[in-house]
């Protein structure tokens, strides 16, 4: 199916990069390449998985030339570099603008110049009515990948995106801090009880990213339909899964830059959302920059008195303890800390 094909991974060394490129080893694809900064983790994964299918680029999205360089023969992307901690981009804002934003371009034009036949960009929850820094600069990307979308036609490259929302247990989330905090003897520490927020396996980031991949046209952002809970209840389903259905939970208030819940899809958008079953489809605004057809042409669908909601973590289907203890019993990690053993954070 991939016969003489390449496929490029930016920030592919990170956890998805790991978990993509593990879906694509035993295909026939011909070459996979990693791009990334990390040296070090190129290194590891070179060892561990001793394939004549990787290749290894460092590099950064920041560097136009190195992205260029990695991009020659390249038929597929998935760009998930990023810089995507909440409170250090917060506190360097241009940091994420340059890797988020600018690297993006910098991906997308290489992309364009080079004939690559798709692209998709990796995005988040966190860029729908973005509030902190992380979220605006991957709102911004995401208006880059549409923008650049616009001008394909007869090209034969298409780029579209997916979002999505927290992946459960991944390196320095609360999951496996709570886990850490139990296993310590410590309360566990709730920011706000009522606080929700989507739940998806890495398994399930990946599904989504190749249904994109498969089925996306130019400038479409898609995103899974998925479950939420609240942090309360996600702290009770690892206790109880760990036999401590009784150890001290306190509350320690919201953090900077945090909502109470996160939405997947703006109101607008699930107004002209496809609903493909597991997945929505957004398409873009189809409107040309012709001043009047952009400023007299509304949403058919939307109008002031409509009530149609956003896509958000309180309106989607909420789990109680028992969905949430059956959602985190498909995480390895999780079956390894329910039998008593010790387990490494998911990827
Ligand atoms: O001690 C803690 C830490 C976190 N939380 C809550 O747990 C939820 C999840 O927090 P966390 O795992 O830190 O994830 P987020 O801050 O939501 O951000 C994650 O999810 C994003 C995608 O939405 C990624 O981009 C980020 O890198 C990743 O850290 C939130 O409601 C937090 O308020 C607690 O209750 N107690």
């Amino acid at each position: 199916m991939f016969t003489n094909k390449t496929l490029l991974i930016t920030g592919g060394t990170g956890s998805f990069g790991n978990a993509v490129f593990k879906r694509f080893l035993d295909t026939d694809i011909a070459e996979i390449r990693i791009f990334s900064r990390d040296e070090k983790k190129q290194d590891d994964m070179r060892k561990r998985y001793n394939s004549d299918k990787l290749k290894f680029y460092i590099g950064d999205v920041r560097d136009a030339r190195s992205v260029e360089q990695a991009m020659r023969g390249v038929d597929y992307v998935f760009h998930a570099a990023a810089l995507k901690q909440v409170p250090s981009c917060e506190f360097h804002p241009m940091q994420a603008v340059r890797t988020n934003v600018l690297g993006t371009e910098n991906v997308l034009e290489a992309a364009i110049q080079a004939g690559v036949k798709r692209v998709v960009c990796l995005s988040t929850d966190k860029a729908v009515y973005p509030i902190n820094a992380m979220g605006i600069s991957k709102a911004m990307m995401e208006k880059v990948m549409v923008a650049a979308s616009r001008n394909l036609e007869g090209t034969g490259t298409v780029i579209c995106g997916t979002r999505y929302g927290n992946v459960m247990a991944s390196r320095g989330s609360v999951i496996p801090l709570f886990v850490q905090q139990a296993f310590a003897g410590n309360p566990l520490t709730l920011t706000n009880p009522a606080m929700t927020r989507f739940m998806m396996t890495l398994a399930d980031a990946v599904d989504l990213v190749l249904y994109a991949f498969e089925h996306g046209n130019n400038g479409d952002i898609f995103v899974q339909k998925a479950p939420a809970a609240t942090v309360q209840v996600l702290a009770h389903a690892v206790l109880t899964l760990m036999g401590k259905a009784d150890h001290p939970v306190h509350t320690i208030g919201t953090r900077h830059g945090e909502k109470l819940y996160e939405a997947l899809l703006s109101r607008e958008e699930l107004a002209c959302a496809e609903d493909m079953g597991d997945y929505y489809r957004v398409p873009p605004d189809g409107r040309d920059l012709n001043y009047a057809k952009f400023t007299e042409q509304g949403a058919q669908r939307l109008t002031e008195t409509s009530e149609e909601e956003d896509y958000n973590s309180h309106n989607t289907k909420r789990l109680d303890v028992d969905g949430m203890k059956q959602l985190l019993l498909k995480l390895d990690f999780m079956q390894r800390i329910a039998r008593g053993e010790h387990a490494e954070a998911e990827e």
